[in-house]
């Protein structure tokens, strides 16, 4: 894996908080800090404003606010008529944020007052500082905000948005961009946090490196958000040829539950596994005969048959779940598939066939060295996890989703429009890049060929998932309505040739 840059690791509000600490540590004052940040609202307010044109700025009683009083400043010099409110009293503003107010010479307005007819409204109520549910006048003044129908500037995150976990504190602002500062945090990945921030930017506000190794370090996790630079794709050379590029296995279900296998295996085909096996009972051969043409046909009634199927070792990345079915017999298959030391995929109904009993589909794993990843939704999720601690009240999506890695001792894959995939060793990734048109039956079939294809061809599996995922995203983009799954294996030759074209 190449590592990360900067604006590519995602840090926590506590992280952030050591950033500036350590930057003002090492000279750099606050009030310094606050002007970059100012500046850099300033900057994006004069993008979505009109030369001149009106802008409200909503400021709250910390150093979010700070931020505020500088863009207002920032924006009366350039020539903008600023109307600024403050929530709270001017006399209670502590430290820089106190200082900013000083420097702002313009009237300080009320903030119950009526919102007026405005070009941008910047929203400086609350940032990293937020601490408890929205009430009163700040969840008046929030609700008035959405209701104007203006353009927002939220300042660090969207006033209401809880910082790490993307979570809705009682209400919150519904901006249209969202300038945050030195690195994005969880929160502005993870659903709602992420349709609350409207376009993200990240400013840099002049930490530099040697505090930005300061938040890094006392991270729990290593996040990231998910891009193509953190993995690389299979590269084929000269001497490339079918038997190179690995083979998958998907495991069908029975006649006329044959479609899942089908969708994933053209995913696995299409991601580039050299060859791509669909092993079925007997009875559902001839359906999928009828459908599949590239890809080849074996039987396999029971979890012996696996077995001897797996006797081939060429066989190195296998996909369980679609169409299988629940209950001991998938259990079975998913304890042969697992205990022979392959790349392994689970989703569906291999998953929930291990309702509440993830510690022993943790020992097959375990046992077989099997470089597992799970793909579950929330609901196979759920069931999966029922009873552990990855299901404990009130943890954000990317906390529930490593925790699970651990537990399983396998990359879990946790889809939704905010997909976290995170590795047993710490490693966290947010998905952002996707579309709610991928919500759609045999979606997430193909995501599962998709990972199963890029094992097959020797990718890591915390890779091999980041990658499936962020190309599944992004055939979902450019397919946009109408899209069915059928769309996505089809489309993911101008995925990657695009991709290619960016490197
Ligand atoms: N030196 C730094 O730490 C820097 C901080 N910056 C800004 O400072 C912000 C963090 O500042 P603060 O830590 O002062 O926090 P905030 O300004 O986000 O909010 C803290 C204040 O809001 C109140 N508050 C919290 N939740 C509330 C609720 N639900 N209802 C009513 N009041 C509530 C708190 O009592 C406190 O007075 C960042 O988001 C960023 O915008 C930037 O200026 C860059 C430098
Ligand atoms: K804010």
């Amino acid at each position: 894996m190449k590592s990360p840059k900067a604006a590519e690791r995602l840090l926590s509000v506590e992280a952030i908080r050591r950033v500036d600490a350590a930057a003002i540590a090492a000279g750099t004052p606050g009030l310094t800090l606050m002007q970059a940040a100012g500046a850099a609202v300033a900057g994006r307010a004069r993008a979505l404003a009109p030369e001149g044109g009106r802008v409200l700025v909503l400021c709250g009683p910390g150093n979010n606010g700070g931020d505020g009083f500088v863009a207002a400043r920032l924006l009366a010099e350039a020539g903008y008529r600023v109307d600024l409110r403050l929530l709270g009293e001017r006399a209670a503003l502590k430290g820089d944020a106190a200082l900013a107010a000083e420097a702002w010479t313009g009237p300080v307005g009320p903030a119950e007052a009526e919102i007026a007819a405005t070009d941008l409204i910047i929203d400086a109520l609350f940032g990293a500082g937020l601490c408890r549910d929205l009430e009163g006048m700040a969840r008046a003044l929030v609700q008035a905000v959405n209701c104007s129908g203006v353009p927002v500037l939220a300042v660090d995150v969207p006033s209401g948005i809880d910082g790490d976990s993307g979570a809705v504190r009682g209400l919150a602002v519904e901006a249209t961009e969202t300038v945050t500062f030195v690195t994005l945090k969880p929160g502005h990945l993870l659903q709602p946090g992420r349709t609350h921030c409207g376009v993200l930017h990240v400013a840099d506000i002049g930490t530099g490196e040697a505090a930005f190794a300061a938040g890094v370090a006392g991270e729990a996790r290593a996040m990231v958000r998910n891009a193509p630079g953190l993995w690389a794709l299979p590269q084929l050379t000269a001497g490339s040829h079918k038997y190179t590029r690995g083979h998958a296995l998907v495991l069908s279900g029975p006649a006329h539950r044959t479609g899942a296998a089908r969708l994933a295996a053209r995913g696995a085909l299409r991601i580039g596994a050299g060859l791509v096996t669909v092993a079925s009972p007997a009875a559902a051969l001839a359906e999928n005969a009828a459908h599949l043409t590239a890809i080849m046909l074996h039987r396999c009634e029971n979890a012996d048959d696996l077995d001897d199927l797996l006797a081939d070792e060429r066989l190195n990345a296998l996909l369980l779940g679609p169409g299988l079915g629940t209950g001991p017999a998938t259990c079975d298959l998913v304890a042969v598939a697992a205990s022979v030391g392959r790349a392994l995929v689970l989703d569906a109904d291999a998953l929930t066939s291990f309702r509440s009993e993830v510690r022993t589909l943790a020992r097959h794993i375990r046992d077989g060295e099997a470089r597992a990843v799970l793909t579950p939704h929330e609901g196979e999720f759920a069931r999966l996890f029922s009873g552990t601690e990855a299901v404990a009240e009130g943890l954000s999506k990317a906390e529930r989703t490593a925790r699970a890695a651990q537990i399983a001792g396998a990359v879990v894959v946790l889809k939704g429009a905010d997909t976290v995939i995170a590795a047993p060793d710490g490693r966290v990734a947010i998905n952002d890049h996707g579309t709610p048109h991928l919500g759609t039956a045999g979606s997430g079939d193909v995501l599962g060929g998709l990972v199963a294809g890029l094992l097959a061809q020797g990718l890591a599996p915390f890779e091999a998932a980041c990658a499936a995922v962020w190309l599944h995203g992004d055939a979902g983009l450019r397919f946009g309505p109408g899209l069915i799954s059928e769309d996505l294996p089809e489309l993911i030759p101008a995925v990657l040739r695009d991709l290619a074209g960016r490197a």
